[in-house]
């Protein structure tokens, strides 16, 4: 099959990858230098099943979506605007996209921009880019998608590819239960710039990340998703689990990125705000963030 990864990161590389050696025509859609060195080397995947080259497309221009019958869109969450523009105009009409994205809101974004359905995808991925063209596979490396008429085809599809993937009409849920889970530890470990495992240890943490989970408990409620009790020792594990890990939204502040602040604590805040649920804590992180990165950006 065609497909065309939208975002060639950490996600768009690694499905990529595994799709390009699983024998269907990958174009990688990305920066330049990504591109420029895909076309000349191959993109190197790291991963304990395999390490090597693996030969794929590369381009710079959105427009070559063009032939895909799979779009595999993997922005962060704050480029799906202007991402989802730059393909909409080329994509063709049998053309099934998929949001490979945390954030509970993304597909219905990208649908939007559209005018089509974009399903939704939680995934279950520990991946990030070692250098241009280099992903590294740290661990894990299934998907949840999302219900409608080709979906059970497509989850056969990267099934095949070695991606594991279930249909679920329940998408929307466990994409919120990850919000969560990012709500307590992100910002936290942003901010303090500490690791899980030190986070776990200091005064005050875990009450502070219980305001964080009741908040978004609440608002979740609120909005029609039903969350439960026991997401908060999942929360925990989390941290348990991975002492020496931390958040994607401290890596990307250390790399000068721009962080999905604003689509975790931001959009439970935003949410609270719509309901009359009051957020104060997570209203501090999100605000904390953005503080800093306005702090490296010279603003
Ligand atoms: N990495 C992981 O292990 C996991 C990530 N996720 C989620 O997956 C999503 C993607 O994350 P990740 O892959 O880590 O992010 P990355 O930042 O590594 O990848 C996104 C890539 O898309 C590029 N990009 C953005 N807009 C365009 C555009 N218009 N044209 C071409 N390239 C573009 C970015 O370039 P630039 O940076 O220059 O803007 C970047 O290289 C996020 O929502 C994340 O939360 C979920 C589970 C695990
Ligand atoms: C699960 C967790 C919290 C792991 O770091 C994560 O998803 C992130 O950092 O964004």
């Amino acid at each position: 099959m065609k497909i065309a990864v939208m975002g060639a990161g950490a996600v768009g590389c690694y499905f990529g990858a595994l799709l390009a050696r699983a024998g269907h025509e990958v174009v990688l859609i990305g920066r330049p230098a990504l591109v420029d060195k895909v076309r000349r080397d191959g993109l190197w995947l790291e991963s304990a099943a395999y390490t090597g080259a693996v030969s794929l497309q590369a381009d710079t221009d959105a427009a070559a979506v063009g032939t895909a019958q799979l779009v595999l869109f993997c922005v962060k969450s704050g480029d799906t605007q202007s991402a989802g523009e730059a393909i909409a105009p080329h994509l063709s009409n049998d053309a099934f996209v998929l949001s490979l994205q945390n954030g509970v809101d993304n597909a219905q974004r990208l649908s939007a921009v559209l005018g089509r359905e974009a399903v939704a995808a939680v995934v279950y991925v520990a991946t990030a880019m070692a250098g241009d063209a280099h992903v590294v596979h740290h661990g894990r490396g299934e998907l949840l998608i999302g219900a409608s008429r080709h979906s059970a085809g497509i989850a056969t599809l990267l099934t095949q590819a070695a991606i594991p993937t279930q249909v679920s009409g329940r998408v929307v849920e466990a994409l919120w239960n990850k919000l969560v889970v990012n709500c307590a530890w992100n910002a936290l470990s942003a901010i303090s710039r500490q690791p899980y495992g030190r986070l776990l240890e200091s005064e005050g943490v875990i009450p502070l990340m219980r305001q964080v989970f009741d908040e978004c408990l609440a608002v979740a409620g609120a909005s029609g998703i039903p969350l439960g009790e026991p997401l908060w020792k999942a929360v925990l594990d989390i941290g348990m689990s991975m002492p020496g890990q931390h958040s994607s939204t401290a890596q990307d502040l250390t790399r000068g990125k721009r962080s999905e602040i604003d689509h975790l604590n931001g959009h439970v805040v935003r949410l609270g705000k719509i309901h009359g649920i009051p957020t104060p804590v997570n209203a501090t992180l999100h605000r904390l963030v953005k503080l800093l990165e306005e702090e490296r950006d010279g603003r």
